[in-house]
C-alpha cells in the first residue's frame, strides 16, 4: 500500500496539505467560537467589534480554504484509484494461463468491478478521516499540554486504552470486508451464468429457478455488506459509551476548576480541547480498521500472487525444423491415469489426426503438445531442445489453435484475423484466400474494415471457423492445433474446412470426430488412443483397417 501512495510522492504531499489545511480549518473554527465566548464574557464593545470582524473574516476564509483542499485532494485520489484499477486489470492478465483457468472468468470481473468500487469508496473516505482525526487530535492533545498538563495527561492514558479496545475489532472488520469481496465474486459469476444461459433457461422455463438462485446470492451480498455497516457502527458506538463518561468526568473536573477561579473561555476551551480528543479518537480508530480492511482488498485484487500452478518458464525461443519427439510420457489427473508411456513423434509439415473414444485422452494429447500442461512424466523435445526448456511466449507467437468455439472481438474482421499484430495487407489477403473468405469479405460493405457484432453474434458457424482458420495463415503458425474445427458445422462445410486445413503448410495437429470420404484419408497420420495407450499409425494403413471393420 505505501508503494501506491508513494509512487506520486509529490501530490501524496500535497494531499497531506490539504488535509492539513482541513484541520487547521477546524481549530480556527475552535479558536472563533473562544474568541466570541471570551468577548460577551469581556462585556467590551470595542473588543466585542473586533471578534465580529475576525469571525466575518473566517466565514469568507473557511469556504475557500474546504474547496481548495478538496481540489488538492481530488486529483491525487482519481489517479491513485486509476492506477488500483491498472494494477488490478495487469496482475489478471500477466497470470499464466493455467492459474487464471482455475477460477471463474467472473471472479476476475467481480475484482475489477465489485472489489475496485468497494475499494474506491471506502480507502480514501476512511483514510482522509483517519489523517483528519489524528491531526486534530494531536494538535488538541499538544494544545492541552499546554493548558492544563493534568488534563492532557488523563486524555493520553484514555487514548491508549482505545487504542486497545479499537485493536479488538481490527481482525473482524477485514474479514467482513473479505467475506464482502468474496460474496461479491459469486454473486458475479452467478448473474454471468444466468445471462449467457437465458435463451435455454427460457426455452427450458427453468428461469424462475435461476432467478432464484441470483436473488439468494443477491441477499446473501447484501446481508455481508449489512453485517459490515453494523459491526462499524457497533465499535463506533462502544468507543462512544466510554468516550461519554469521559467527557462527563472533564465536566466535573473543569466544574471544580471554575469554581477555583478559572476563566469561562479557557474552561470553554478546555472542556471543548478535550472532547475532541476523545471525539477524533472515536472517529480514528474504526476508520484505521476500514483502512486496513481495504489494504487487504487492495493486496487481494492487485498484488501479483505466488503462481499457483508449474508453468513452462524457460528460456529458450521455440524452434521446429525437424520433429517434435514425445518419449515415454505419463499423464495424470489426480489418481486417474489419462496417458500411459505415450511415446511418438510429429514431423514437421505433416498433418496428425488424433482418434479416441470420447474421454479417452485426446484434448489432453493436444494440451500436452500445446505446452498447456508440464507437469508430465516422460520427455517431449523439440529438434532435441526440451518443452520445458522453451519459454510459453516464443511458443505461442509461431502456434495457432482453432477450436470448436471461435471468439471474435467486438471489432473490424481485419483486427480478428490479424489478432492487433502488424501484420502486411498482402498477408492478410492471402489468409482470407487460402480460408475461403473472399466472397464474405465481397458482401461486406466496408470490407475488412467492416465491424463484427458482439463475438461475431451476426457470423455463421463456417464464417467464425473460417476466420479462425484465417487468423492462423495471417500469422504463419507453424503448427496449428485443431480440436473439433469442424464438429459445429453441417457436413458440406465441415469438408470443405477439412480440406483446407489439409491443405495448409503448417504442421496439424487435428482432433474430429467426423469422417468425410475422401478428405480424412489425407491426413498423413493417426494418433489413437485406447485405454491411455498410443499408437501412430500411417493414416492410410488406419482408414484402409476402419473401412474394413
Ligand atoms: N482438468 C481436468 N481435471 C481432471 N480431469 C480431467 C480434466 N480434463 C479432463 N479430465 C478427464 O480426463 C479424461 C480425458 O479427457 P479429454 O478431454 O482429454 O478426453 P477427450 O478424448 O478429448 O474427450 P472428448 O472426445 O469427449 O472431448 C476424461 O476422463 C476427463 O474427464
Amino acid at each position: 500500500m505505501k508503494e501506491l501512495l508513494l509512487s506520486r510522492k509529490s501530490k501524496f504531499i500535497l494531499y497531506l496539505i490539504a488535509t492539513f489545511m482541513f484541520i487547521i480549518d477546524h481549530f480556527a473554527q475552535m479558536g472563533v467560537n473562544a474568541l466570541i465566548m471570551g468577548a460577551i464574557e469581556k462585556r467590551d464593545l470595542a473588543y466585542y467589534k473586533m471578534v465580529v470582524l475576525i469571525t466575518a473574516v473566517y466565514i469568507i476564509y473557511a469556504p475557500l480554504n474546504f474547496l481548495i483542499s478538496r481540489l488538492l485532494r481530488i486529483r491525487y485520489m482519481r489517479d491513485t484509484i486509476l492506477d488500483v484499477r491498472k494494477q488490478a486489470f495487469k496482475k489478471i492478465i500477466n497470470m499464466p494461463f493455467k492459474q487464471y483457468s482455475q477460477k471463474s472468468k467472473d471472479v476476475y470481473i467481480s475484482n475489477l468491478i465489485n472489489d475496485v468500487n468497494n475499494f474506491e469508496n471506502k480507502f480514501f473516505i476512511s483514510f482522509l478521516n483517519f489523517l483528519i482525526n489524528v491531526g486534530m487530535f494531536i494538535i488538541s492533545l499538544v494544545i492541552l499540554i499546554v493548558l492544563d498538563l493534568k488534563l492532557s495527561i488523563a486524555m493520553l492514558m484514555f487514548s491508549v486504552l482505545l487504542y486497545f479496545l479499537a485493536s479488538l475489532f481490527t481482525k473482524k472488520t477485514t474479514s467482513l470486508e473479505q467475506e464482502i469481496s468474496t460474496s461479491g465474486e459469486a454473486f458475479t459469476t452467478e448473474m454471468s451464468n444466468t445471462f449467457n444461459g437465458l435463451e435455454i433457461l427460457k426455452l427450458n422455463n427453468i428461469e424462475d429457478k435461476f432467478l432464484h438462485k441470483s436473488v439468494a446470492a443477491i441477499n446473501r451480498l447484501e446481508k455481508r455488506k449489512y453485517m459490515a455497516n453494523v459491526f462499524n457502527h457497533l465499535q463506533r458506538d462502544v468507543i462512544y459509551v466510554l468516550s461519554f463518561a469521559v467527557s462527563v468526568a472533564v465536566v466535573i473536573y473543569l466544574g471544580f476548576q471554575l469554581q477555583n477561579g478559572m476563566a469561562l473561555s479557557e474552561a470553554t476551551l478546555l472542556f471543548l480541547l478535550s472532547t475532541s480528543v476523545s471525539n477524533y479518537l472515536i472517529n480514528a480508530f474504526p476508520m484505521w480498521n476500514q483502512v486496513k480492511a481495504s489494504t487487504a482488498i487492495y493486496k487481494k485484487i492487485a498484488k501479483p500472487e505466488e503462481s499457483t500452478v508449474k508453468a513452462g518458464r524457460g528460456t529458450k525461443d521455440f524452434k521446429f525444423e525437424d520433429k517434435i519427439e514425445v518419449s515415454h510420457v505419463n499423464f495424470s489427473f489426480g489418481n486417474k491415469q489419462i496417458l500411459k508411456d505415450a511415446s511418438f513423434t510429429i514431423e514437421k509439415g505433416k498433418k496428425y489426426l488424433i482418434k479416441g473414444v470420447s474421454g479417452a485422452g485426446k484434448s489432453t494429447l493436444i494440451n500436452l503438445l500445446a505446452m498447456v500442461y508440464d507437469d508430465y512424466e516422460g520427455n517431449i523435445k523439440v529438434d532435441q531442445v526440451d518443452y520445458r526448456d522453451i519459454s510459453e511466449k516464443s511458443f505461442h507467437e509461431k502456434v495457432a489453435f482453432i477450436y470448436q468455439d471461435v471468439f471474435l472481438f467486438e471489432d473490424t474482421i481485419k483486427n480478428n484475423i490479424a489478432l492487433y499484430q502488424d501484420i502486411p495487407e498482402e498477408r492478410i489477403n492471402y489468409a482470407i484466400k487460402v480460408a475461403g473468405l473472399e466472397e464474405f469479405i465481397k458482401e461486406r460493405k466496408e470490407g475488412i474494415n467492416e465491424r463484427l457484432a458482439e463475438n461475431g453474434k451476426n457470423l455463421s458457424g463456417g464464417q467464425r471457423q473460417r476466420i479462425s482458420i484465417a487468423r492462423a495463415i495471417a500469422k504463419n503458425a507453424e503448427i496449428l492445433f485443431i480440436d473439433e474445427g469442424t464438429s459445429s458445422l453441417n457436413e458440406e462445410l465441415g469438408r470443405e474446412i477439412e480440406k483446407t486445413f489439409l491443405q495448409l503448410n503448417s504442421t496439424v495437429i487435428a482432433i474430429s470426430h467426423r469422417y468425410y470420404e475422401g478428405v480424412t484419408e489425407n491426413y498423413d497420420y493417426v494418433i489413437e488412443i485406447k485405454n491411455g495407450k498410443v499408437h501412430c499409425f500411417p493414416a492410410k494403413d488406419y482408414f484402409e483397417e476402419v473401412i474394413t471393420w
